[in-house]
């Protein structure tokens, strides 16, 4: 099975005829309006007119459509798509067999099929299905009788068998309350390897918009930044830099992050807010330490990082923290989720679950305990935002880092006298620092502001991002330990901010791939 090469499933509209989505609008204007937006492909469906009701208003779709070069589809109903001459339909797993569809239609017909699961899908591709409407994503009050509702996980295992980029690919959307808050999340974390989502299909986003040319031209940017910005660590054309070999890049970032002042934004806990923003003044960022969500929107277009931190959850923060990465998620610029405490207590395990579905994090970092709190771990009780005494050897960490990252396509860094990162692919342990980091407030959530604005600035490769600011953390400490003065937690503070500062000013005569105690797994 060939792509259609004609099949562009970017923004697939499916429309809908009830009053409770369209409400009183006319259903050719609003296709007509969505065309204009910038869908890609239509969908009749109208599970209640009747035979003569859906020829004629397929008809008027029909031409419409044909003025956009969009091709129009019929749901379910071979003989209306034949009546009117559409481009072709889509049939679910109750109808009309795909065999007896195909041998009913023209050769150059566009069949889709739903399928909810790896056995559908295989089923649909062995048959010939020129794309697969993958769902249910989401459950969705537009359509009440969904039998399954697979997520991005089921998704992706689905995607597993679609070879989708290929020439032998199947094309893919997924459906199911898809909408312009998640619908790059849902892109992104769909991901199964080099198998990716071709688009979406969405009813309610755009039929029940009040603006549908606006929501549809939002929705296809939307898409068509999902890609290149989020669902791989290193840039397309960007040199991979592995191992050992990206040390050298390493003081260059540094150097470049010191005289940035690139915005760490930061919605983080009460205790830490003010040792975090020296923190980040000192290492060249400009810190803001907004709570409100509603500064969101604004605070996501200047090009900075927003790291969201449990540690004082309160009800109307979680409010704050959604805000905050859907604002971030759609202009692009990076998030840190360090979900403190997150084995604490039953209501930060649910906040870790909401703001998991809120949008996608591009680093989630926390200490052993928070780590497994985000996999879901039922065996993690913490002691407060502690992570307590570890019962995993190192190799269970690199194990933990790099499932998280693969299963949430993001980098995680789990901290500890050795910090693991992963991007899923590259694991590496670090193990510099100083003992005095363990015992101030705060030095993990600081850490957490450092890096978020490392990936901000540093775009081509996220784990190499998160390197470099790791170090330059890292390596401050290791020296202000050093300090005559520093003989506690309390005297290291000051030089510990003084070296962030000075290293930073000095970095091009230190050594750092000598220094850094990094080994890679
Ligand atoms: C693009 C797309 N994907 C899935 C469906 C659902 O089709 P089906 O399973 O036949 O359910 P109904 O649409 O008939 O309720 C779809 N229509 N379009
Ligand atoms: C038509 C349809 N099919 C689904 C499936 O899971 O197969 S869900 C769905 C409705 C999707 O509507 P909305 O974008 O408003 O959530």
């Amino acid at each position: 099975m060939a792509t259609n090469p004609n099949l562009d499933l970017s923004l697939y509209l499916v429309s809908d005829s009830t009053p409770e989505i369209l409400g009183d609008k006319d259903i050719c204007q609003v296709v007509e309006q969505a065309c204009k937006g910038g869908v890609t492909i239509v969908q009749y469906r109208d599970k209640h007119a009747e035979t003569s009701v859906l020829i004629k208003t397929a008809t008027k779709l029909h031409s419409i459509t044909k003025k956009y070069n969009v091709p129009l589809l019929i749901n379910d109903r071979l003989d209306v798509c034949l009546a009117v001459g559409a481009e072709g339909v889509h049939i679910g797993q109750d109808d009309t067999p795909l065999e007896a569809v195909r041998s009913m239609l023209p050769s150059n017909a566009i069949v889709g099929v739903t399928a909810s699961s790896m056995e559908e899908a295989e089923a649909a591709i062995q048959g010939g299905a020129d794309y697969l409407g993958i769902g249910t994503m989401f459950a969705t009050p537009t359509k009440k009788d969904t039998k399954s509702i697979i997520g991005t996980r089921g998704t992706q295992e689905i995607l597993t068998r679609c070879k989708t980029g290929t020439k032998h690919s199947v094309g893919c959307v997924a459906i199911g309350s898809i909408n312009a808050a998640n619908v790059q999340r849902v892109i992104h974390q769909s991901t199964a390897g080099e198998n990716r989502l071709n688009g979406v299909a969405v009813v309610s986003a755009i039929m029940a918009a009040a603006d549908p040319q606006g929501a549809a031209s939002e929705l296809l940017q939307r898409v068509k930044n999902a890609p290149e910005k989020f669902y791989i660590s290193t840039r397309p054309g960007s040199e991979v830099a592995s191992d050992k070999g990206m040390f050298e890049h390493i003081p260059g970032i540094i150097q470049k992050h010191v005289s940035s002042s690139v915005l760490s934004h930061n919605m983080t806990n009460t205790v830490v807010q003010n040792f975090a923003a020296n923190v980040c003044l000192a290492t060249g960022a400009s810190p803001i330490m907004s709570m409100n969500g509603a500064e969101a929107p604004d605070l996501a277009q200047l090009g900075g990082g927003l790291v969201i931190n449990m540690g004082t959850i309160t009800p109307d923060i979680m409010n704050a923290y959604q805000a905050g990465v859907k604002a971030y998620n759609a202009a692009g610029n990076p998030v840190l989720l360090d979900p403190v405490g997150g084995g604490a207590t039953s209501v930060r395990r649910q906040a870790i679950q909401t703001l998991l579905k809120a949008g996608f994090y591009d680093v989630i970092k926390g200490n052993e305990g928070e780590i497994g709190a985000v996999m879901g771990s039922a065996n993690i009780q913490q002691r407060g935002v502690d992570s307590g005494p570890s019962s995993s050897s190192a190799q269970q960490k690199v194990e933990m880092v790099k499932s998280l990252a693969q299963k949430e396509r993001c980098l995680v860094l789990m901290t500890g006298a050795t910090d693991y990162l992963s991007d899923g692919t590259r694991t590496a342990a670090i193990s510099n620092g100083s003992k005095w980091l363990g015992k101030i407030t705060g030095s993990g959530c600081a850490l957490g502001s450092v890096v978020v604005s490392y990936l901000a600035l540093h775009r081509d490769d996220k784990f190499v991002a998160a390197m470099a600011g790791i170090l330059h953390y890292e390596l401050a400490a290791e020296r202000a330990e050093q300090h005559a003065s520093c003989r506690g937690p309390g005297s290291f503070i000051p030089a510990f901010l003084d070296e962030l500062y000075l290293i930073g000013q000095d970095i091009t005569s230190v050594n750092v791939s000598k220094l850094a105690r990094v080994e890679f797994l």
